[in-house]
């Protein structure tokens, strides 16, 4: 091999730095015009890929100077009284963005959920409105960790157009998005999921390989075509040989790494610039706020600049 280890791993890590950068000269600069950036996370029940989630956005909120809540809710919470708190934060001028960390309990149904947030405080690109703006080839704010993924597979330099793909998993946060999103750059895209006859077959064809399954090593060196470009999305607890909780991929990375041209690491791989691009499409929300704001108070702008 005359490539090293470290150069096959696509780090999330420097590209979030960079995007985290920029969002803060933003976010300052809409804070000293008294429009402070306010990202509201709501989270219901408990799951450890949440978690490790949320905990992140805090920090690197803090970080890139926009305003950060949590609100948590027990697991046998109802519907109805969750749509109330969305309509809250949706009347409450303070809050830019709202997002809801899925999974949500089973009894209940995430799509209302999801739509009843504003789409205009929709960070995620999750509700079913704003979800057709990447079918729409409009990309501007996209469902964070797909573009996170689509981002570190332009960090190859690939040409993505007529580039074979293959994604595994075909959630709606995760699997589709990616999907419209490679559409939207000229790649050919193959999607796997649980009823596909041989994820095999497909994925060794693929010169990039994109998985969001949640199944630690379900991707092995035998299903992966020498030279690709694997973006392992899975973030998955398990308790490693020392007895420790650790947090791996769906991809077997020991192996894969021997066949494989580039590998996103877990952790350090995609989740990293998840939350980077959460933080983005927050500015985003933000001025599509103040430009409605202009439009409605043009006249009150205008006293301002005098
Ligand atoms: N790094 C990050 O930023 C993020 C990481 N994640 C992680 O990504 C993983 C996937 O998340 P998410 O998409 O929300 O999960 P879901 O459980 O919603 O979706 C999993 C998908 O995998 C498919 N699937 C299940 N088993 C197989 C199999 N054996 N072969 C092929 N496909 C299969 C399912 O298909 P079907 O529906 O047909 O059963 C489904 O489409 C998780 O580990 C999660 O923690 C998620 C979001 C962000
Ligand atoms: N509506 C919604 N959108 C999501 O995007 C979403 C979600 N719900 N539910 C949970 C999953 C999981 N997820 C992660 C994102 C980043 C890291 C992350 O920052 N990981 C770092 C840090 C790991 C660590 O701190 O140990 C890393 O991989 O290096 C983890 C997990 C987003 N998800």
């Amino acid at each position: 091999m005359t490539r090293t280890d470290d150069s096959r791993y696509l780090r999330g890590g420097p590209v979030a730095q960079r995007i985290i950068a920029s969002v803060r000269e933003d976010a300052l600069i809409a804070t000293a015009e008294g429009f402070p950036p306010k990202l509201v996370s709501i989270t219901v029940g408990d799951t450890e890929a949440v978690d490790v989630y949320v905990r992140n956005q805090r920090a690197k909120a803090e970080l890139a100077g926009i305003g950060f809540e949590e609100r948590r809710f027990a697991a046998d919470i109802t519907a109805g009284e969750l749509e109330a708190a969305i309509h809250g934060l949706n009347a409450d001028p303070r809050v830019t963005g709202i997002i809801i960390q899925r999974p949500v309990p089973a009894h209940i149904p995430i799509k209302t959920l999801q739509a009843a947030v504003h789409p205009l405080k929709d960070v995620e690109g999750m509700h079913p409105a704003s979800i057709g703006n990447i079918v729409y080839n409009q990309l501007d704010l996209a469902p964070c960790t797909a573009a996170a993924s689509v981002e570190l597979l332009k960090e190859t330099g690939l040409e993505l157009k007529g580039l074979e793909v293959v994604v595994v998993g075909h959630s709606e946060i995760v699997g589709k998005p990616i999907a419209f999103l490679l559409m939207s750059e000229g790649a050919t895209v193959t999607v796997c999921h649980h009823m596909t006859r041989s994820v095999a077959a497909h994925a060794r064809r693929a010169d990039a390989l994109f998985v969001a399954v949640g199944k630690p090593r379900l991707i092995k060196a035998d299903m992966v075509k020498p030279g690709a470009c694997v973006i392992d999305i899975g973030i998955n607890s398990e308790v490693g040989p020392d007895g420790e909780t650790r947090i791996v991929g769906d991809v077997d990375t020991d192996s894969v790494k021997e066949v494989a041209a580039w590998i996103t690491p877990v952790p350090g791989g995609v989740g990293p610039l998840t939350v980077a691009i959460l933080l983005r499409n927050t500015m985003v929300a933000l001025n599509r706020q103040r430009a409605l704001y202009r439009a409605t108070y043009g006249v009150a702008d205008q006293l301002a600049a005098e």
